[in-house]
């Protein structure tokens, strides 16, 4: 009877484990990544995890560096970890991605000038997301230019839904959001529903025309209202969070890497769990036609989440001046798409 019931908690606890899988595990932003996620930043307090680390044959021995970090971190979470190079094995029976693994940009190049050195990377990653993971499997795109390899990656792996396919613009909701706390005096998380719409590059649109700032306990109201200035909202605002990646690279000499780990967290933590209330995040997802943006584009907008699915916030006034940025950005996307495309059928 003992036995039954010892063989039946064993069971329990292997099923409970989630296998989640992270690429680039060798690189910057995974340092920062993978102790948050074993600490269960993004899970969960109680989800144990097993990790699988993807990275290229030559990184082995560096990736045997992390792995020893982390078992010597003794998270009481981390039941496994499994580093590999071989693609089968990371995505095997994996039910959550984030796929880092691609070449960061240098000082004076922009994310699409990447496109011919990294889409490859996610035509080979979604063939095996799509033998070998989980159908339910959430897929966070990571690597530049994140919106056009989480499209591709997608287009690989037709036997899973194209919504189960996200790229990250959460760094520009949280840089934005922490521009405008910054003008305020206010904490970062008083300020709610900025939005990213578009390409995670220097043609992305932060808009706060619908965002709200806690100006003072239980008091909220518009961000516009708050700042009171139209012409830095329209002008220097914008430009900031559009080139702020670039301004971390001209002064650290590498991209970021702590701020990036933090919003994929974000991501995916809000992905797996839910947003609350009222509050929208932004996320690449497939356009599904709304908005007036080209239905499959892998474009970022507003989301709300409940049971791992995400909606768009639908209904939002666009005027003028957002409908300029909005297609400015989609046209953008567009010419990646068409590009990445001949690049994986050559
Ligand atoms: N979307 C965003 O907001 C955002 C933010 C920051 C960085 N990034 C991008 O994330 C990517 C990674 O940045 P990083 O600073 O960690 O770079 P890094 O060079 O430090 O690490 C990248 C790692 O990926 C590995 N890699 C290369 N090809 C691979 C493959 N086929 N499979 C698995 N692993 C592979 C490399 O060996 C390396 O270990 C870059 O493309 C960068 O531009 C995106
Ligand atoms: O800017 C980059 O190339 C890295 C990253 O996409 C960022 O936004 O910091």
């Amino acid at each position: 009877m003992l036995k039954k019931v010892v063989w039946e908690m064993c069971v329990r606890l292997a099923s409970d484990v989630v296998k989640v899988c992270v690429t680039g595990a060798a690189g910057q932003i995974a340092y920062s990544l993978l102790y948050s996620i074993a600490k269960g930043d993004v899970f969960g307090p109680d989800q144990p995890l097993c990790l699988t680390l993807l990275d290229i044959a030559p990184m082995m021995g560096v990736l045997e560096g992390v792995v020893m970090e982390l078992n010597d971190c003794a998270f009481p979470l981390l039941r496994e970890i499994i580093p590999t190079a071989d693609e089968k094995v990371a995505f095997s029976g994996v039910s959550a991605a984030f796929l880092v693994g691609a070449m960061p940009r240098r000082e004076g190049m922009e994310r699409k000038d990447l496109l011919a050195a990294n889409v490859k990377i996610f035509k080979s990653q979604g063939q095996a997301i799509d033998q070998f993971a989980n159908k339910d499997i959430k897929v966070l795109v990571v690597g530049n230019p994140a919106n056009t390899n989480a499209l591709i990656c997608s287009f690989y792996a037709p036997s899973i839904p194209r919504e189960n396919f996200s790229c990250m613009t959460r760094l520009d909701q949280n840089r934005a959001q922490a521009q405008i706390a910054a003008r305020l005096g206010v904490r970062n998380d008083a300020v709610e529903n900025v939005i990213i719409w578009g390409n995670h590059s220097s043609t992305q649109f932060p808009d706060v025309r619908h965002a709200t700032v806690e100006i003072s306990p239980g008091k909220r109201i518009p961000v516009y209202d708050a700042v009171k200035d139209d012409n830095y909202l329209k002008n220097e605002f914008v430009t900031t969070v559009q080139t702020r990646g670039a301004a971390v690279i001209k002064a650290r000499k590498l991209s970021s890497a702590m701020s990036a780990a933090k919003a994929a967290c974000d991501h995916m933590r809000d992905w797996w769990i839910g947003t609350q209330d009222n509050k929208w995040v932004s996320m690449g997802v497939v356009s599904p036609g709304v908005y007036g943006i080209e239905k499959g584009l892998m474009y970022s907008f507003p989301v709300r989440i409940q049971n791992k699915t995400w909606t768009i916030v639908e209904g939002l006034e666009i005027n003028e001046f957002a409908r300029k940025k909005m297609d400015a950005t989609a046209v953008e996307l567009k010419e990646e798409k068409d590009q990445a495309m001949d690049i994986c059928k050559a």
